[in-house]
């Protein structure tokens, strides 16, 4: 049985991308372990290499240095036990809500599973988002707080080991974003899944995470601060945002937070390289 406590571990991760200057140094020594169920959020000021990092998770690049392993395996590439959703939605214009979220799930599961089961995961999946009632609609009409779900519960269906998440409520208004966030505690609560979501917003990453990642600035960033949200997890206990607006232990995380952003790591705006 692998450690439960290190159910992916980052060891010693770099990563350079070859450039006409030679090789850009995004992240360097990135050392993590992140326990089964738990839910973390990677912050930094922009450009820093969040999406860098949770790419190398995804499998989508290969680290230059380093290894990373999901239940003590070495990860070689993307696999549908990691399970993105990206900002925007990458849904197929042309199929309805239910058949995006079906192409998925007979991805992974269509060698083994009959028809009816393979569309029982997919309306399953509809359902924990709460877009029961919208499968047989296409993307075109539906609001983009609605193609998220949709997006949400592609990735859900996958039944992944993690669900990655890239600013997956950036191009949200405040509101939808915070429905979505609630729902996602929900999803969280009821599936038990291990998740890693990049954020640029503080008050996102407090609200939902066990513990928070905070890059260094690049280049050559790596982890310098890890954050544990000193709340009970999301997956025992709904946080409600009202309440967390008076809650102590969520102020001084929040504070914590943007000690580190705006005053240890000072954005000093830079020439790309
Ligand atoms: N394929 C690439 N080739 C060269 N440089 C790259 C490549 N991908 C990323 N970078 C550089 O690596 C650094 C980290 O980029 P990354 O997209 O991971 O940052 P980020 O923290 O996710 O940014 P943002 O918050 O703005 O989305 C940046 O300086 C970026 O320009």
């Amino acid at each position: 049985m692998s450690n439960p406590s290190r159910f992916l571990r980052i060891e010693d991760v770099g990563m350079s991308f070859p450039t006409r200057k030679g090789d850009f140094v995004a992240l360097r020594n990135v050392r993590l372990d992140v326990a089964r169920g738990e839910f973390i959020a990677l912050i930094g000021h922009s450009g820093c290499g969040k999406s860098t990092l949770l790419n190398l998770v995804a499998g989508l690049t290969t680290p230059t240095s380093g290894v990373l392993l999901l239940e003590d395996r070495e990860l070689r590439g993307p696999g549908p036990d990691r399970a993105v959703v990206f900002q925007n939605h990458s849904l197929l214009p042309w199929m309805t809500c239910l058949e995006n979220v079906l192409l998925a799930v007979e991805r992974v599961f269509g060698a083994t599973e009959k028809k009816a089961q393979l569309k029982e995961r997919a309306l399953a999946a509809l359902n924990l988002v709460g877009l029961s009632h919208a499968r047989d609609k296409r993307p075109g009409e539906i609001s983009g707080g609605m193609k998220q779900r949709v997006g949400i519960a592609r990735a859900l269906a996958m039944a992944p080991k993690m669900l990655l998440m890239d600013e997956p409520f950036g191009a949200l208004d405040a509101l939808t974003r915070a429905k979505l966030q609630d729902e996602l505690m929900r999803i969280v609560a009821a599936t038990g899944s291990t998740v890693m979501m990049v954020t640029h917003d503080v008050d996102e990453a407090v609200l939902l995470s066990d513990r928070i990642v905070m890059l260094t600035n690049g280049p050559a960033a790596t982890i310098g601060e890890v954050h544990r949200v000193p709340l009970p997890p999301v997956r025992e206990a709904f946080r409600q945002r009202l309440e967390m607006a008076h809650n102590a232990d969520y102020l001084a995380s929040r504070e914590a937070v943007l000690e580190f952003l705006y005053h240890k790591q000072a954005h000093v705006e830079k020439e790309a390289a």
